[in-house]
């Protein structure tokens, strides 16, 4: 046999793995660099799921995979394909906040975004220009300054935008060479983190005032010059207090929006848009009751209140139904503690002030209880039989993560209501079996609606996200919820399908962004939800196909 040797080895070839044919071997010239077997992908995720399960713990498994990121990209996705539901905690939440917690120790040199410190202003786009690739349509940004509800992690923070850009991929098809993860470090103000002689972050406390704001300014029109008008900048994990000014800046200009205010937002008013299929109710008819009044809170409040004007209820009449408790108890005018900002204002009510959450309850009796507070058991035994007390079936969301920060448990939440509650939680639970019924709860999370909005906002090159869209997209997940998901409590479809349901979120995008003129991908496609399925990633191999050819006689 003859074979053939390339001249010189690129060790980017032997990505494949195993599953090189030997011609494809010989052609590349890696013969000799793999073990003889020649194997199937099937073959290959049956090996990582065989090493994955030799580990015992969390972070080593989310070590594993990310090294299984870094190495082979493509079998990392069809993996997490196989079994969404099993994977995603270990990439996205609860684990991820692990990993954030110890990312300097498990930090490991293949860069998988960029870290850009309040040093480097001035010169933000030649640093974007470090990154290898050069097409680029989503960021997802942090500073790191409130990481889930683990408060301020500087750029350890960095696991965050790395693991939302992964459920871009995985669970919306977004190309993963499109993707780019990005810290902004302007110090953190975390004692225990500047104390680590591990962490690799800048040692110094949060820059803040118009030193920040003109990084934030920079890195902005830097993106913009770099990647293009339509470069979509979705804002994770910000502090409150730069959360929502930066939004209001920047959300009429630039193709941006925040996660923790819209996303979360989107994905809970479609829990209780399918909730309402349970009670037969509008949710006009309801009163909400939030514990927490931050970037969460407010963006569904919002959100609730669109939804209920579209039911024909008033703005006032809608606002009226819904009552914040923050750290300082009920969100009420004249509160004596203060501390009631633009946006808690629209919600404020005049009455007494309450301080306790369980108080708040017994006096104003919430059908909907949410929780985003990042106060783990907030939702007391008492605050629960309250809810089954004041309501045949009470609609509790505890949204806060990861799951030790999570207001209630799923088991809490049957169990205290005798089974009545309609549930579901930021980070994912157990099924649970009460009274021989056993419940499956959905995960209130964003990453049900952020990809999908994402990948339509991507195809349509929409140029601003408006609210209206995390509207259309609650509508879209809402209507994916089945009987046979309502009988077993998950107010979302299953997570198997969550890649035709983003799709379905993304069309519902795309169609929005034409008939509003915010589009600007032409000609608008005919067929836009096969538009759509072609622009997906796909993970299947390719061939490295070197075709049988000889020159013409000359
Ligand atoms: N499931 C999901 O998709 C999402 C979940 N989250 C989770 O929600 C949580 C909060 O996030 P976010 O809203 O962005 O954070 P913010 O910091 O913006 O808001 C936190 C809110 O909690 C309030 N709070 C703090 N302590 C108490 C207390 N003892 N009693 C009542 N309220 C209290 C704060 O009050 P004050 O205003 O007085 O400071 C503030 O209003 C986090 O755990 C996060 O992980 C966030 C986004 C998405
Ligand atoms: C889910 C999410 O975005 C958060 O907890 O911050
Ligand atoms: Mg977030």
């Amino acid at each position: 046999m003859e074979l053939i040797f390339a001249p010189e080895v690129n060790l980017d070839e032997l990505i494949q793995g195993p599953t090189y044919s030997v011609v494809e071997r010989q052609r590349l010239g890696i013969l000799g660099l793999l073990p003889a077997a020649v194997r199937t992908d099937e073959e290959e995720i049956a090996r990582c799921k065989a090493n994955l399960d030799r580990l015992t713990d969390d972070l080593d498994k989310y070590i594993y995979l990310a090294h299984l990121q870094d190495a082979n990209e493509r079998l990392f996705y069809q993996l997490l394909n196989t079994n969404v539901q099993e994977f995603m905690p270990l990439v996205y939440t609860p684990v991820v906040g692990l990993a954030c917690q110890n990312f300097s120790l498990i930090f490991n040199k293949p860069p998988r975004g960029l870290f850009i410190t309040i040093y480097d202003k001035g010169y933000i786009y030649e640093i974007l220009k470090n990154w290898p690739e050069q097409d680029i349509r989503a960021i997802v940004v942090t500073d790191g300054e409130r990481i889930l509800g683990l408060g301020d992690l500087g750029a350890n923070g960095m696991g965050i935008p790395i693991g939302k850009l992964s459920l871009y991929t995985a669970l919306a098809g977004v190309k993963p060479s499109q993707c780019l993860p990005i810290t902004l470090d302007v110090g953190c103000n975390t004692q225990s983190i500047l104390d680590d002689p591990n962490y690799l972050g800048l040692r110094q406390r949060r820059i803040t005032g118009p030193e920040y704001d003109e990084f934030l300014e920079e890195f902005m029109y830097a993106c913009v010059r770099r990647f293009g008008r339509n470069v979509l900048i979705q804002f994770e994990d910000f502090g409150n207090h730069n959360a929502f000014r930066l939004l209001a800046k920047y959300r009429d200009d630039f193709c941006t929006f925040n996660d923790d205010i819209q996303g979360t937002a989107s994905v809970a008013v479609a829990g209780l848009l399918a909730s309402l299929k349970v009670t037969g109710t509008r949710l006009s008819d309801h009163t909400i009751l939030f514990q927490g009044a931050g970037e969460a809170s407010i963006g569904i409040a919002n959100l609730c209140v669109m939804a209920m004007k579209k039911e024909g209820t008033s703005d006032k009449d809608a606002k009226s139904k819904i009552w914040l408790v923050d750290s300082k108890g009920l969100v009420v005018n004249n509160r004596p503690e203060g501390g009631i900002s633009g946006h808690k204002q629209h919600f404020a009510k005049d009455v007494a002030p309450i301080r306790e959450l369980g108080q708040a309850i017994k006096t104003i009796k919430p059908s909907i209880l949410i929780g985003a507070s990042a106060i783990g058991g907030a939702f007391t035994a008492e605050i629960l039989q309250d809810m089954a007390k004041f309501n045949k079936q009470p609609v509790i969301f505890a949204l806060s993560n990861p799951t030790h920060k999570s207001e209630c448990t799923a088991e809490q939440a049957y169990t205290h209501t005798d089974g009545n509650a309609i549930f579901a939680s930021g980070s994912p639970f157990d099924p649970v079996t009460y009274k021989g019924k056993t419940f499956e709860p959905g995960q209130g999370n964003n990453s049900y609606v952020f990809p999908g909005i994402a990948l339509g906002v991507i195809c349509a090159g929409a140029k601003v996200i408006t609210d209206e869209l995390f509207l259309i997209s609650a509508q879209a997940l809402a209507d994916q919820v089945r009987e046979t998901d309502l009988d077993v409590g998950r107010l979302y479809p299953p997570l198997q399908s969550i890649k035709d349901i983003s799709v379905k979120i993304a069309r519902a995008i795309v169609e929005e962004a034409y008939n509003t003129g915010v589009a600007s991908t032409f000609p608008k496609p005919c067929y836009i939800e096969e538009f759509i399925r072609c622009q997906m990633y796909d993970t299947s191999r390719a061939q490295v196909l070197f075709p049988e050819y000889s020159y013409p006689k000359l």
